[in-house]
């Protein structure tokens, strides 16, 4: 039996967790919850599976979940702190990091410390601190396993192969809702057309960041980081079906891909069961009913994110948290049409400028650099 924890249980990923350990009541048992803002889920979620330690994020919230939870035995926290308890919780052998954002980053650190293994979606936390986050991991021995579908499917590729064997990792992208367009097509177009992605159903901020590219910006990062391969041996190709779900070029020449319907129950189950397989009654995909998988180059003038993922990747240090930082105040602004969908990549870039990079920077630092990108995204407005 596996004791899971999961940080942002309320959202696309955390509920889809708590669906496939629905289907595994003799492998799974969920000992701590925590949320953002929405009480009303997360007291539902407590009632049913019983976890011994829940937390809602927002801090004002707390007095509304305890009276919605109060008749169970759990402990009810709050706050940051209350979402580094659920991390480090006594019980937990696993957390899923399901929250999005640099959140993230802090209670996975912790959760490293306290040896447990991370069942790992929240990719801002390698964006923000590959380094340190892997490090962490390489020193308490524990594992990081990969959650983000194209990660998932490398991983699976690779199935233990030492990473020297690697000559490229083939990242594929959907290419998002505008695929094909040009930025004069894209001048007008608001938050409602953004979150409609072609082939995955995903949280706001994420479906924002597949249409401008910047998901797959931030994949790159994360599979540097994962699979200790350098960016330029990361490759990324445009694949509108997402049915290849990644692929890894070993030296001889031989291409691995791993395949299945675009749905995150598969990556979430193989992440908690791993290193097992277990069978379940997923949907199948069915390649004669698909017909055509095809594949293009990515419009790298028009979704300019990728290669700013791929240019603060390379100055390092603190730049790829600022680069994360000023992506999540920008699609948040976008999100609240504050801001244009272009405007997402130039605010980006203006931050990036004016950062004062720091190379090797301490873990205090990165979220000092993080507060900081975020404060420079409104001084732009
Ligand atoms: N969705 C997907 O298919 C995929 C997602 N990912 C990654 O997984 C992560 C989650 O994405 P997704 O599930 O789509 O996002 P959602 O927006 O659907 O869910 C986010 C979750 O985080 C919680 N949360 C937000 N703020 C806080 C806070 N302050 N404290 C505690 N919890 C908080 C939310 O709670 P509440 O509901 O209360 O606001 C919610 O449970 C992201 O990093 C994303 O990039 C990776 C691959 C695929
Ligand atoms: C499901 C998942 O892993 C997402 O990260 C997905 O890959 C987004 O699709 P894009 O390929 O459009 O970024
Ligand atoms: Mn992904």
């Amino acid at each position: 039996m596996k004791n899971i924890a999961i940080i942002g249980s309320t959202g696309s990923i955390g509920t889809q967790t708590l669906e496939v350990i629905d289907l595994f009541p003799d492998h799974f048992n969920v000992v701590a919850l925590a949320a953002g803002s929405n009480t009303e889920l997360l007291a539902e979620q407590a009632a049913r599976y019983r976890p011994q330690l829940v937390c809602i994020g927002q801090k004002d919230l707390y007095h509304d979940l305890k009276e919605k939870i109060g008749h169970l035995e759990c402990k009810v926290t709050a706050g940051p702190e209350g979402l580094v308890e659920v991390a480090t919780f006594s019980k937990a052998d696993v957390v899923v990091t399901s929250i999005t954002g640099a959140l993230g980053l802090v209670p996975t650190v912790e959760a490293i410390k306290s040896g447990k293994n991370i069942a790992l979606a929240n990719k801002e936390t390698l964006v923000a601190a590959g380094d340190i986050v892997m490090a962490l991991a390489h020193e308490y021995g524990v594992k990081i396993l990969p959650v983000d579908s194209e990660h998932s499917a490398i991983f699976q590729c690779l199935n233990g192969e030492d990473n020297r064997r690697i000559r490229k990792l083939i990242l594929t992208a959907s290419g998002g809702p505008f695929r094909g367009k040009n930025r004069s097509q894209l001048v007008h177009i608001g938050p409602e057309d953004a979150l409609r992605h072609p082939n995955w159903c995903m949280g706001a901020k994420i479906t924002v960041d597949s249409a401008t590219l910047m998901n797959k910006g931030l994949e790159v990062i994360e599979a540097k980081w994962l699979f200790g391969v350098d960016l330029s041996n990361i490759d990324v190709v445009i694949h509108p079906q997402s049915v290849i779900h990644s692929m890894v070029e070993f030296v001889d020449g031989s291409i691995i891909a791993q395949l299945g319907l675009p749905d995150m129950k598969l990556p979430i189950q193989y992440a908690l069961t791993y290193p097992q397989r277990e069978p379940n009654n997923f949907p199948r995909l069915n390649l004669s009913q698909i017909r055509n998988l095809t594949f293009e180059e990515p419009d790298r003038q028009t979704f300019s994110c990728l290669d700013i993922a791929f240019a603060a990747a390379r100055k390092g240090g603190t730049m790829p948290a600022v680069m994360n930082a000023a992506n999540e105040e920008a699609v948040a602004l976008f999100l609240k049409k504050k801001i244009k969908f272009l405007d997402i990549p130039n605010i980006i870039l203006k931050v990036m400028e004016r950062h004062r990079l720091i190379e090797k920077p301490q873990l205090s630092q990165i979220l000092e650099c993080d507060a900081w990108a975020r404060q420079e995204v409104y001084t732009l407005l």
